[in-house]
């Protein structure tokens, strides 16, 4: 595996690293992240995470006995809900990420999308079926202020990024993890975006098959997300915008594969599905 590996190239540039909840399956798991996380750094790129935490609120709201629902991927957020959610994202998996991260010295800093006007969110509705659905607090992110994340870097330090946004009147926003992590990889022009999930990559015809797709471009994705379901909408929809807006490319990986993060990190193909511009639509 070292050979493949490509970190001379990407010295110096910004990967955004999504550590979706469904990947944080085990304690190895997630220290094997973070270790990863730490040699990306130490080999002098500047990784930038963003965390999920989808099943670790839903099993919060299934103890304190809250509906668990989701419409085209997306949670029901109720008032009542969106306490849950940030304090499970930020109070909690949030934490833990850093604390396994700063194990190996005092490099992660955890911050919420919140923090200093980090990401700023309007409401948002789910498409299902060709109709808008209402999904409480839901957010979409409009603007990104990448300069405390980008001051952090500069320190040495490596962001953990919760997927929490405010809305510019004050009012409090669940993100998709996804979506969260594709804004904030633009907003740094970030070389890679890398999101760690629990299947292999996108399936060809799923649930039918579990034919992987090893790489499909912007246009294709575009194509194919009407006929997306659950989690996998959400992720396809962020690589989609990350890399029509300038990302090199997008990364779906098995995050359940130790070391899955600095698999990612090739020269050639990556494992799992890997996101391409569309030809012509940038110059090399
Ligand atoms: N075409 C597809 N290919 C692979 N997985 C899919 C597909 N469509 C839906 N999924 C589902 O998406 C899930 C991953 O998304 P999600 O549950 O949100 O994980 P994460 O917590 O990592 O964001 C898979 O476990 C699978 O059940
Ligand atoms: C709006 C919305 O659905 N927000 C997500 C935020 C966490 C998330 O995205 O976590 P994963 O990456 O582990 O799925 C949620 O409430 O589950």
């Amino acid at each position: 595996m070292v050979e493949q590996l490509d970190l001379e190239r990407l010295r110096g540039r910004v990967v955004v690293i999504k550590f979706g909840g469904h990947a944080m399956v085990n304690q190895e798991l997630k220290q094997t992240f973070a270790q990863d996380v730490v040699t990306l750094r130490r080999a002098g790129l500047l990784p930038v995470v963003v965390h999920g935490g989808g099943p670790q609120i839903s099993a919060m709201l299934e103890r304190l006995d809250l509906d668990v629902h989701f419409e085209a991927g997306l949670r029901v957020t109720t008032p009542e809900v969106m306490d849950v959610v940030r304090m499970v994202l930020t109070g909690r998996v949030q934490r833990e990420l850093v604390g396994l991260i700063n194990a190996h010295g005092p490099f992660a800093v955890g911050l919420s999308g919140e923090d200093a006007h980090t990401m700023t969110a309007v409401r948002r509705t789910a498409w299902v079926n060709g109709e808008p659905v209402d999904i409480g607090l839901v957010g979409e992110v409009v603007d990104v202020n990448p300069q405390t994340v980008r001051a952090l870097l500069e320190q040495d330090r490596v962001p953990v990024v919760s997927p929490v946004a405010r809305g510019a009147d004050g009012q409090v926003y669940n993100i998709n993890a996804d979506l969260a992590a594709a804004a904030l990889a633009v907003a740094l022009d970030a070389e890679k975006l890398v999101m760690l999930t629990d299947v292999e990559g996108l399936y060809a015809n799923w649930p039918h098959s579990t034919e992987l797709v090893r790489r499909i471009t912007a246009d294709e994705i575009e194509k194919l997300l009407p006929e997306l379901a659950s989690g996998m909408l959400p992720k396809m929809d962020g690589c989609l915008r990350a890399v029509r807006a300038g990302v090199r490319s997008a990364h779906i990986l098995d995050g359940r594969v130790p070391n899955a993060t600095l698999r990612g990190m090739t020269s050639g193909e990556a494992p799992g599905t890997t996101v391409v511009p569309d030809q012509g639509s940038r110059p090399e």
